[in-house]
């Protein structure tokens, strides 16, 4: 770690549960771990939009989402990345259909550092 001012490290030796963490030691939520809790969610290891929707269709708010973490170091952007991403999405799925190229699979998913990522992959964009 070059820039040790803006990581969250603990500023005392911290007792949790029945771990001593040490003072200095950087601390990172997994997110991961919630994001796939196989107590929170019905297939916590596959894509699933209906994991946001109840039996009418209508949209579920779910505890365990948390890709913007929480707490005192939660993401400051939320906002305006929410925003961002539901203006891109509505404004390309009004105007392309989406869909796989003929034969070819769907991406899966792979881990770059602490984060996940599609692997590169090919879409076809067919204008509504
Ligand atoms: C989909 C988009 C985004 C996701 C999933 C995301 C996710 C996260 C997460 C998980 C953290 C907490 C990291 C930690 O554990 O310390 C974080 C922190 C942060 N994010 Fe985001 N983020 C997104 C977009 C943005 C945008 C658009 C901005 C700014 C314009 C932003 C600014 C920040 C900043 C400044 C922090 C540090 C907050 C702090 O430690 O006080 N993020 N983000």
């Amino acid at each position: 770690v070059t820039d040790r001012e803006n990581m969250p490290y603990t500023d005392a030796d911290t007792i949790l549960d029945k771990y001593t963490i040490p003072k200095g030691t950087i601390i990172l939520a997994t997110l991961n771990s919630v994001l796939h809790d196989e107590s929170m969610w019905e297939t916590p290891h596959s894509f699933n939009p209906q994991h946001f929707l109840d039996q009418e269709g209508k949209f579920r708010k779910r505890e365990a989402f948390l890709p913007f973490s929480a707490g005192k170091r939660v993401c400051i952007g939320e906002q305006l990345a929410r925003m961002e991403l539901f203006l891109f999405f509505t404004s390309l799925l009004q105007r392309f259909s989406f869909s796989a190229p003929p034969g070819e699979q769907p991406t899966l998913e792979f881990t770059l550092g602490a984060m996940r990522s599609p692997k590169p992959y090919r879409l076809c964009a067919v204008a509504r």
